[in-house]
């Protein structure tokens, strides 16, 4: 229920059109009713009246009937056209308030699920969701709606009639699909997981597509994919079963409720306190109410699949961000000292200290490499400052303020991160070097590449800065995307540059050129400069060095012995 409840909330902007929707979709509905029973009575009236040779007013029946005809049709395309758009809309919604939730958890929360599962959830979970109005809201209102209608109408001729109707009703609008969706609501959520796995699955087999044919498991997997498949066809098949099991125990119900009716009418006609005209409108009136049950059953069926997606849905956006931004934020200064005092960091309480006690500074203008061993904590001292983790303990200082004192946002404005594993666009060269700095001239950019040594490269190609790097930079040879990504970093106009790793996948005399050359544009832009890497660069004598030891207990940066100058201690 407080899954529903939370539904129907997200569903709040948009109340106007859902109710036109139902508006629509009633009146239709009641329009083919009141079409079944209008005629039922006017075939019986005109056979009746020719019978006994009178007459009768067959204007207005006949117009009552082409009305509802028309009701009919326009309502349906109405309705359609409404509960269609209202749809869409909410979903393109749902799809950007999904992205917006996702933002701050990315990357220390998304960082637990596998990228499919993610794309899954953001896509065929919530068209999933799309059902909740179409198939089980709107359905539900509309059928509660007209069977009161059909029930006072009937019980205004004769209260019997009324209970009968009701009672076939509720056994076809109750208790068909609560068997339906007692029987489904485990296969309905195993469907939604089973077609997720698949999706997950797939995505994370195209991506490894090169790994699985070099280590001969291709086949492995493919059986993997038949297996999903299997069951999610299995699982389909029985849910298409039930359905059809319960549109024709529906079926029955609703021809036993027309039968009932002539049976219980004929002898209140043989008394004479029913015309005989009413006999076939008030059984028709009967059969035809069974249309506002009949989307039922599968209401009930989709509330299981629409659950299980709803709930995988807040799952993931109900996860609180790993860091509180805070409610009045300083605004991040130009240039400023960063500070950390006694910070000790773990991803969980249960996982071991990966930084502990760390104490050193950077000051504006400075250059400062940090190096230690692999696993030695050096990225996850770049996700602390970059606010993608809290530190556990002590304290990160922005000019002398505690950390938490600015938006992660803001603080990221300011920093220009070559990170190790960087992401590229499937996109340009240029594309992806403008996005650390849209407004970046040609000259900056083509400094920035000749700065790393890549723009040789890039005039060797046939379409210059237009050349298509692929997907995950797939184009480009490991070396070339490395420069690119601090190419990107270098045009970012930030205070401090921070390079994680930057000479990994460089030949040692292009390292060291690059090396060089990025310290000749750090102090040209009067930048401070933060490079963390496990190996010696050969621009050490020109920096300021720490090392970082590998076990967190002995974390504590020493100054390394073979830096020439020492470093600011807190
Ligand atoms: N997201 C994460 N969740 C849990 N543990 C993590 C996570 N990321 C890193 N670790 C662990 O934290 C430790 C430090 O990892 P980190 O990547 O910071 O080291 P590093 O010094 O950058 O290593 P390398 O030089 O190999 O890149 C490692 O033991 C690693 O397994």
């Amino acid at each position: 229920m407080k899954l529903i409840w939370r539904l129907v909330r997200l569903y709040r902007p948009y109340s106007g059109w859902m109710l036109l929707g139902i508006l629509l979709s009633l009146l239709t509905v009641l329009a083919n009713i009141s079409l079944l029973a209008l005629s039922g009575w006017f075939i019986s009236s005109m056979a009746l009246a020719g019978a006994i040779g009178g007459s009768m007013n067959y204007f207005t029946p006949a117009a009552l009937i082409r009305g509802a005809a028309i009701t009919r049709t326009a309502g349906r395309y109405g309705e359609r056209l409404i509960t269609h758009e209202a749809t869409f809309r909410l979903v393109s919604e749902l799809r950007v308030w999904f992205y917006e939730k996702l933002e701050p958890l990315a990357p220390a929360v998304l960082q637990q699920y596998r990228s499919g599962d993610v794309l899954s959830r953001i896509r065929a979970d919530i068209d999933t969701l799309n059902n909740f109005y179409l198939r089980i809201f709107l359905p539900m209102i509309v059928a509660l709606l007209a069977t009161l209608i059909v029930v006072i109408t009937l019980a205004y001729y004769q209260p019997l009639f009324a209970m009968v109707e009701l009672i076939l009703l509720l056994i076809a609008g109750v208790v068909l699909p609560w068997l339906l969706n007692k029987l489904s609501l485990t296969t309905g959520a195993q469907l939604v997981q089973t077609a997720a796995n698949l999706r997950t699955q797939l995505v994370s087999d195209l991506q490894g597509m090169g790994e699985l044919l070099i280590y001969g498991a291709a086949e492995q997997q493919a059986q993997t994919l038949q297996q999903h498949s299997q069951a999610l066809a299995a699982q389909q098949q029985r849910l298409n079963r039930l359905n059809t099991w319960t549109q024709i125990a529906l079926n029955v119900t609703a021809s036993l409720a027309m039968w009932l009716l002539l049976i219980l009418a004929v002898p209140l006609v043989r008394q004479g306190s029913l015309a005989p005209a009413n006999l076939a409108m008030l059984s028709l009136l009967a059969l035809a109410s069974f249309e506002a049950i009949a989307p039922l059953p599968l209401a009930w069926q989709s509330l299981g699949e629409t659950l299980a997606a709803a709930r995988r849905i807040f799952t993931l956006t109900e996860q609180a961000p790993p860091v509180q931004e805070p409610e009045q934020p300083l605004p991040v200064p130009e240039s400023f000292s960063l500070r950390f005092d006694q910070l000790s960091f773990r991803y969980q309480a249960t996982r071991p200290w990966v930084l502990k006690e760390l104490s050193f500074r950077l000051e504006p203008g400075q250059k400062l490499i940090i190096l230690g061993a692999n696993g030695s904590g050096k990225t996850s001292l770049l996700s602390v400052l970059l606010r993608f983790h809290e530190p556990t303990s002590g304290r990160l200082l922005l000019n002398e303020q505690p950390i938490q004192a600015y938006t992660g946002e803001a603080i990221r404005a300011r920093l220009a991160v070559a990170e190790q594993h960087a992401q590229v666009f499937n996109s340009t060269l240029l594309d992806n070097l403008r996005l650390a700095n849209p407004v970046a001239t040609q000259a900056q950019i083509e400094q920035a590449c000749s700065a790393v040594l890549l723009d040789e490269f890039i005039q060797q190609q046939p379409e210059g800065y237009h050349t298509w790097v692929g997907e995950t930079g797939l184009h480009l040879s490991g070396g070339q995307l490395q420069r690119l990504v601090l190419a990107r970093a270098l045009l970012k106009p930030a205070s401090v540059l921070i390079l994680d790793e930057p000479t990994e996948g460089l030949d040692p005399e292009t390292a060291l050129s690059v090396m060089r050359n990025i310290l000749a544009w750090v102090e040209a832009q009067g930048q401070s400069l933060l490079v963390i890497t496990h190996q010696r660069l050969g621009i050490e004598a020109e920096m300021e060095v720490l090392r970082l030891s590998t076990q967190p207990q002995f974390n504590q940066l020493s100054i390394d012995s073979q830096s020439t100058r020492h470093l600011h201690q807190p």
